[in-house]
C-alpha cells in the first residue's frame, strides 16, 4: 500500500492559515499519522508499557487508516500526513539535527554506543531518520562499530536503543491548535514523552507552519490535547485525570489568557482510569450546543471555572455541575446531550470502544466508529449525521475518530 505523499488541496476555503476555534466549524485541514512499522513493534510483553491493548494487524491497520483519510478527502478536508510532513522538515540541517537529537538517548546508550548512532544518524537522510524517530531502533540494528560496548554486549539483542512510538496514531494527543496558536503537548506517559520532540521540530521546521506561534509550553506540567475541548471561541474545558494534571490545567489557562487567545477554562476532574484516559473519551462536541456524552458521566462530571484576574493571575470558582458551567461560559441557555440512552452494559462496552470519540466534520456530521452501533444509532435519531469508518485494528490503541485527527484548520464559526 502506498502512502499518500502529496497532500490534496481543499476548494472553496476562504481560511488557508492553521487556526482552530470551535470543535465543530468545518473541517479544513487535519493532521494524521498512517501507523507505520513502529506498530511492527508491538508484542504481549511490551503492549502494555506500550499503551496498547492488543497486538494490533498492520495491514489491516493502514487499510482502516486510509479509509479514514478517504472519508476526509471525499468531504473535502485536506490531510497532512505527520510522516510526511516530518520528512520534509528533516530536510532543514536544524531540524535533522534537533531529530538526532531527540532520537539519542545517552542515559540508556552510554557514551560510546550513543556516539555511534549519532554519527550514523548525522549522515543519515531524511527518510532514514523519520523512520528511527517513529519506528525506533532495536540493538541488533544499531550500526556496527570497533571495539566491545558492555551496553551491546550486555543488552539483548531486541531491547530498543531507541523506543518506537506507536501512540503517534493519536496526533489529537500531541499538539493542539488554539485559536491561530499551536500547543506542542507535554505528554504524561513515558511511552509518549518523545512525541513532543517530533511535533515540536515539525512546528518549528516545516515550511507550512512558518510562523505559527506557541501556546503554552511544550516541557510544562502535563497537558494532553485529547484532554482540551474548544468549547466554543474563547472558551476551553480541559479534562483533568489520568494525562492532564492540574498543575498542567492551570498553566494552560495562565498561558491562554496571556496570550489572550481564551476568556475561561474549565478543569473537568475525569476518573484516573484507562477507560476514561481524555475527557475526549466520555465527551465530544457534536454541534455548537450539543454534545455525546457517556451517560454515567452525564450527572456526576464537575468543573472548576478558571478566568484571569486582574493581576494576571487566575481565579478559580465552583466546582459547579459541568454543563451548566459550559452553557455559563459559551453564553448559551444549555448545552445539550444526546440522549444515547443506552443500557449501563451497553453504554461501558461502547464507550470503552470509543463511542463517545466522534470528530466533527461540520455541525451535526460526525466520524464515528461503525461497532459502536448503539450510540450511532441514537445520534442520528437525534439528527446528527454519523459517518461510519471501521476500527477494529485501529482501536486496539484505545482512541477513536476524534483521537486519531489534530485539526489545523476549520472555518470561522461566523457560518460554522
Ligand atoms: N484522546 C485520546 O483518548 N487518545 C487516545 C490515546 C490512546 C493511547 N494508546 C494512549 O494511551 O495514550
Amino acid at each position: 500500500m502506498t502512502e499518500t505523499t502529496t497532500p490534496r488541496t481543499h476548494r472553496n476555503s476562504p481560511r488557508s492559515t492553521p487556526r482552530v476555534d470551535s470543535e465543530v466549524a468545518p473541517l479544513r485541514t487535519v493532521l494524521l499519522h498512517r501507523p507505520g512499522n513502529e506498530l511492527r513493534r508491538l508484542t504481549p510483553r511490551n503492549n502494555d508499557q506500550l499503551l496498547f491493548d492488543s497486538i494490533p494487524w498492520l495491514d489491516r491497520a493502514q487499510e482502516e487508516h486510509d479509509a479514514f483519510a478517504e472519508v476526509l478527502r471525499a468531504r473535502d478536508v485536506e490531510v497532512l500526513l505527520l510522516t510526511d510532513v516530518l520528512r520534509s522538515a528533516l530536510e532543514d540541517p536544524r531540524a535533522h539535527a534537533a531529530g538526532v537529537h531527540a532520537a539519542v538517548d545517552g542515559r540508556r546508550l552510554g557514551a560510546e554506543l550513543a556516539d555511534v548512532l549519532r554519527s550514523h544518524l548525522s549522515g543519515s537522510d531524511p527518510t532514514a531518520l523519520a523512520e528511527v524517530l517513529t519506528s525506533g531502533m532495536t540493538f541488533e540494528e544499531l550500526p556496527t562499530s570497533e571495539g566491545g560496548s558492555l551496553v551491546r554486549r550486555m543488552h539483548h539483542p531486541h531491547d530498543f536503543a531507541v523506543d518506537p512510538l506507536p501512540n503517534l496514531l493519536f496526533t489529537r494527543d500531541s499538539s493542539v491548535w488554539i485559536g491561530d496558536r499551536v500547543a506542542v503537548s507535554s505528554l504524561a506517559m513515558p511511552a509518549r514523552r518523545r512525541e513532543t520532540a517530533l511535533l515540536d521540530l515539525v512546528y518549528a521546521y516545516h515550511p507550512r507552519f512558518t510562523g505559527a506561534v506557541r501556546a503554552y509550553g511544550a516541557h510544562s506540567a502535563p497537558v494532553e490535547g485529547g484532554d482540551v475541548l474548544l468549547l466554543a471561541p474563547g472558551v476551553l474545558a480541559v479534562g483533568v485525570g489520568e494525562r492532564t494534571t492540574p498543575a498542567g490545567a492551570e498553566s494552560l489557562a495562565r498561558s491562554v489568557f496571556a496570550d489572550d487567545i481564551a476568556h475561561t477554562v474549565l478543569a473537568v476532574p475525569i476518573a484516573q482510569d484507562r477507560a476514561t484516559m481524555h475527557l475526549d473519551t466520555v465527551c465530544t462536541m457534536v454541534g455548537p450546543d450539543a454534545v455525546v456524552m457517556y451517560p454515567l458521566a452525564q450527572d456526576s462530571l464537575i468543573a472548576y471555572t478558571l478566568t484571569p484576574d486582574d493581576e494576571k493571575g487566575v481565579r478559580v470558582a465552583g466546582p459547579t455541575p459541568f454543563l451548566d458551567a459550559a452553557a455559563d461560559a459559551m453564553g448559551i441557555d444549555r448545552l445539550h446531550v444526546i440522549d444515547t440512552g443506552l443500557d449501563p452494559v451497553t453504554a461501558e462496552r461502547e464507550q470503552w470502544d470509543d463511542g463517545n470519540n466522534t470528530l466533527a466534520l461540520a455541525p451535526g456530521v460526525v466520524i464515528g466508529y461503525e461497532r459502536n452501533v448503539e450510540t450511532n444509532t441514537r445520534l442520528e435519531e437525534s439528527g446528527i449525521e454519523v459517518v461510519r469508518i471501521a476500527g477494529s485494528e485501529l482501536g486496539s490503541g484505545r482512541g477513536g475518530p476524534r483521537c486519531m485527527s489534530c485539526p489545523v484548520i476549520r472555518e470561522s464559526t461566523d457560518n460554522g
